[in-house]
Order: structure tokens, then sequence, then C-alpha cells
């Protein structure tokens, strides 16, 4: 009986929905979307991967991992302390840590497949890997039915966000203002609204807009424009702070505070600082892949925010010296953050282009060295870290710059000192943050690291959740894959022979992951492939591609594939999309 009068409302609605595929309209609220790609970079991954394959990976995609993944900071804490610390907050804050008061969910046998069997004994165990006790798995569940309070004809209050918003809230987070697009009329403040994504639509020029401009009031009614676009894209429901005006005339600040979500996922923002960490699992798989070692020198070359950096410093057990770099200034200071709030010492962090990473033998500008590894320790990195120990008379501070001086075994100019002594007696000043300051490097000269990370930018199609795909197309992919081999090259110089380099992209684009690789081995024949621990990726992609313009991309060669690690978003490991590959750096003669 529902069903035929609801089948009457969509017969009565207008041309744009004879289009449309008919369903029940409660239907609308289950979360069900459908990731829109690039039509070349579809029949590009479709070859890589096979029609079937490829249909799950996308739709893997559009949903949150199953579990939040925590890594303890070993040299403050431990996993029982951690996970005792953890299971307080829940019961006392609730789930998402928010302070709601709602209890935690039972354990749902019907989320997909968790890391772990394990997971299904509690909500929070220990990832069984050797080696890897210190990572915590809190499970989540989801997707979840909710009931939005749908009646025909007299539809729930609504809100639509942005695509962006959208996928935070998925991740866990709250509906901020400027993610707002559009709102129900008579909104008030305390209203109980379903909160909707718009997602990207194609246009006539062949571009992807939302095409909703933001005020748009809603009906809620199938007349409404953009109503049969959100089918299955529903993500919750939550309260809002002000009323429907308030909503578009404020700033910032929250908007719609989530009472429920369709994935439910501990969220443990600023919970436990500087002894926990919330990482995917492959990201703690790449620092172990590194293998790094108490006092070796290590570059992570795409340092923020500094997940791998501290993940690294951390089994190096702080002990060696760790240089973060980062492009970006803002960037480069949240890795000084995190440092310090992990009490991290062995990370120096600078701002500068990886592009631009190699500092030539014969640069004298401000500093002589005959030492390759800590010419820039003193002026960038003691001094500055020194600030946050609070020295308080020049004495002090000139014994510090001298010992620091002594230490680095290099010549300093006086203008050094008088610059460190400064800085030294005022303390932070613009530009610096929890940590100390973030001070530009010239480089670093050729062989000076042991092992060097290289986590690239990327085009990111293995993050979840993603709702929309199709700004990248097969020039941009290749634009990422020029840049990576660019990058790659640095590496290769900075890394000294009977070193490691590990390549890594949270991408399921084999032109970012497999081709880069190619592209290494036939580039520097001093490189090989080396086997990683742990390793529980899958295998990587053989053989080649061809695209309609006659370039042909090639990826491994058989035997290759089990040496590199492929995390697969729609593997039982439920991880985000990421590639690993480990080289073992030869002597740089042949
Ligand atoms: C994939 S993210 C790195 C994530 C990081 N490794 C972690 O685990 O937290 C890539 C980073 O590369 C940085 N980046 C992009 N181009 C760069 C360049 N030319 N030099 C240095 N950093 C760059 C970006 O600012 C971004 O922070």
């Amino acid at each position: 009986m529902k069903k035929a009068r609801d089948l009457n409302l969509l017969l009565k609605t207008t041309r744009r929905i004879s289009s449309t595929p008919k369903m029940d309209p409660s239907d609308r609220y289950c979360f069900s979307p459908i990731l829109r790609w690039n039509p070349e970079v579809e029949n590009y991954f479709i070859k890589a991967y096979g029609a079937d394959h490829f249909s799950v990976i996308s739709k893997a995609l559009t949903r949150p991992s199953s579990y939040s993944c925590v890594r303890v900071n070993t040299l403050k804490s431990t996993s029982d302390a951690v996970i005792e610390k953890l299971l307080k907050i829940i019961k006392e804050k609730g789930f998402d840590g928010d302070c709601h008061g709602k209890e935690g969910p039972e354990p749902d046998e019907n989320v997909g497949s968790p890391p772990e069997e394990s997971l299904k004994k509690g909500p929070i165990v220990k990832c069984h890997i050797p080696g890897l006790d210190y990572v915590l798995f809190v499970k989540g569940s989801g997707p979840h039915v909710i009931d939005y309070g749908y009646v025909p004809g007299a539809p729930p209050k609504e809100v639509i966000v942005s695509r962006k918003c959208a996928e935070a809230v998925l991740r866990g987070a709250q509906v901020f203002v400027p993610g707002v697009l559009a709102c129900s009329a008579h909104v008030e403040k305390g209203d109980t609204v379903a909160v909707s994504v718009a997602i990207e639509q194609r246009n006539p020029n062949g571009g992807w807009a939302s095409g909703m401009t933001r005020g748009t009031v809603l009906q809620g009614l199938q007349t409404d424009p953009y109503y049969f676009e959100r089918n299955g894209l529903y993500i919750g429901q939550g309260t809002t702070t002000m009323s429907r005006a308030g909503l578009f005339r404020a700033s910032e600040g929250i908007a719609v505070d989530m009472n429920d979500r369709v994935f439910r996922l501990p969220s443990f923002y600023d919970v436990l600082e500087g002894e926990i960490f919330l990482q995917n699992l492959p990201s703690i798989v790449a620092a172990h892949a590194l293998d790094p070692q108490k006092g070796e020198r290590i570059l992570d070359m795409c340092a923020a925010p500094g997940g791998k950096t501290t993940a690294i410093a951390i089994l190096m057990k702080d002990e060696g010296e760790l240089v973060a770099i980062d492009r970006s200034h803002n960037k480069a200071q949240v890795i000084q953050k995190l440092a310090f709030e992990m009490s991290l010492t062995c990370i120096t962090t600078y701002k500068l282009d990886a592009l631009k990473a190699i500092r030539q033998r014969n640069e004298t500008d401000d500093i002589n060295t005959n030492q390759s590894s800590n010419s820039l320790r003193f002026d960038d990195e003691k001094a500055s870290s020194s600030t946050t120990e609070g020295f308080n008379s020049d004495k002090t501070c000139k014994d510090n710059v001298s010992n620091a001086i002594e230490d680095g075994g290099t010549y300093v100019s006086k203008a050094d000192i008088r610059k460190a002594m400064r800085r030294m007696r005022n303390g932070p000043g613009r530009n610096q943050c929890l940590g100390g300051r973030v001070e530009n490097s010239k480089g670093f000269y050729p062989d000076s690291f042991d092992r060097v990370l290289l986590d690239a930018p990327c085009s990111a199609l293995g993050l979840r959740p993603r709702l929309f795909v199709g700004e990248e197309t097969i020039d941009s992919l290749k634009r990422h894959a020029t840049y990576q081999r660019r990058m790659f090259d640095q590496a290769v110089k900075l890394v000294r022979p009977g070193g490691v380099i590990v390549y890594s992209t949270c991408t399921i684009n084999p032109g970012e992951n497999e081709a880069v690789v190619r592209y290494a081995l036939n580039t520097y024949k001093f490189l090989s492939l080396a086997s990683q621990n742990p390793r529980i990726g899958g295998p990587g992609l053989v053989g080649s591609c061809e695209f309609p313009d006659g370039r042909t991309e090639e990826w491994l060669r058989p035997g290759e594939e089990n040496f590199v690690q492929r995390f697969d978003p729609s593997s039982s490991l439920d991880t985000i999309g990421f590639f690993i590959a480990k080289f073992s750096v030869g002597s740089k003669d042949v």
C-alpha cells in the first residue's frame, strides 16, 4: 500500500524524473553512492584491474574503513595503557568522543572485513602483525540505515553539504558553516535535519560542478532541483546550531552537530595528544619497510603532516637524525608541532622544495663545512630547538651556541651566532610554533643520508571515503607521475651507496606506482627492489598498458611483483589504497 502511494507520488513529478530510475522514496536514504570517474581514467583502470575488480574497488573507495587505526607512541606509553584510557573515554564521552553521552555500538558482525579476526572480540584490539603490537584497531560500523523520519508528503528538514564536507563527516567530523550549501525553509536552531551531499555532475561543456548555489532553499519535494541526484547520498542526521538565516550569515563554526552518521567511527580528535596518533595501517607499514635504525641519518622528503616522520623517529628510538622536509612552511610547522607533542627530539624540520634538495659541495654562502651530514644542523635546528628550552642569559646563549658549533664541528659565521643568540633570548617570534621555529634549508649534500623516504604527493585515488574522483584525467595522472619521477631523481642522489629508498603513494593508479618503479629500475642500474617487512599488502601489477595516443606505460616485470606492497581498498584488510616499493642502493659507480 505504502509502495503504491509512493509510486503515485513519483508518477506525478516532472519530466526530469522520467529519466531517473524509479525507487521507493524511503530507499533514497540508504547510503549507496556511485563514484564517477573520468571515462578515459575509468577505461585505463579497467584495463589494469578488470571490470569486476575495478567496480569493487570503486565501491570500497566510497566508504571509510570499518575501523580506526591508532599508533601508540611507545616512547611515552604502552598499548595496554592506551587501550585502558581509550575504553574509559569511550565509556565516558560516547563512541564519537564528542561528549554527546551516547553509548558505543555493540560489535556488529556485518561491517565488512576488519583487519584481524580478533576485532570481533571487543571494540579495541592490538594488531597481531609481528612487531606492530603498538598499533591498535578501534572498531567502527556501517553503513547504517538511519531513520530520518520520512513521511510521504512531509519530508524531513534537510541540509545539503559540499562533497568535501561530506567526506569529512563520513570520517567523523561535524558539519561546519562553509560546508553548507542548501537548507530547508524554516529551519531553526535546534532542529533535527537530514544531511545529504551535493556531488559534482557532468555539465554540458564537459566539466563537473555541483551546480548548487549556496543558500538554496529546499522544499524536500521531488520538484526540488537536485532532488534525484541525492538518492543514496544521505550521510547522517544532526541538530542545527543556528537558524537557516544564521547558517548563511555566519562565516565559521559548527553548523550541524551530528547525532548519527551512516558510518560510526570513533573520533579521537584531540585525545591523548602526544601519546597516540591516528594513522592508516599502510602508512605505518611504510615506516617499517624503511627499517630505520638508531643513530642513522634519514630523510623524509615529503613529510607533512608528519605521520610517517614520527613513526620513523619512534622506530629509531629517537636516536639519530631524521630530517623532515616539506615544501609548505605551514605544513612544516605542523610536523614540528607534532614532533614536539610526541617529545621526539631526533626530528629536524625544514621548509624545502624536495626538487631543489641537492646542495652542491662548493656552495659556501654562509656556512663552510667539510662534513656532509650535519652542516645545517647548527644554524637550522640546534639554535631554534634550544629556544624552546627558555635560555635567559647571554652567557647561557653563548655557551649553547659554542657547544652547538663544537657538536657539529663546523665553522659558523658571527652573524649566525648573533642570530642564534637573539632567537634564544627572544623566544618564539613570528612564524614560530610549538616545537620551535621552522627554518628554510639550502639543501643537503649528495650521498648524505642512510635512508630516504619518498612518500610522494600523488592523485590520492586510494583515500577513503571519496565521493567524487571525476576531476582526475589521464593528463593529470601523467603530471603526477612526472613530478614523482623528478622527486625520485633527487632521492637517488641524496641516499648513500648501500642505503635504502622507500617510495610510497596513497593512490591506486599504476602510473604513479608500478610505472615509477619501472622508471627507477630502468634509469638507475644500481637500484634493486628489496623485500619488505612486514609484507601484508598484495603483489604489484605486472605488464603494461597502451594508451589511445600510442604511449605505452610499463609496469612491473614477472618476478618483481612480490617485492612491492599494494594495499587494495576492497581487500579484507579494508585499508586505504596504498603502494610501497623499497629499493636497495648499490654502488653508484656502475
Ligand atoms: C602524501 S603527503 C605526505 C604525507 C606524510 N608523509 C605523512 O605521512 O604524514 C605529500 C606532501 O608532499 C608535500 N610536497 C609536495 N611537493 C613537494 C616538494 N616539491 N617538496 C617537498 N614537499 C612537497 C606536500 O606539501 C604534502 O605535505
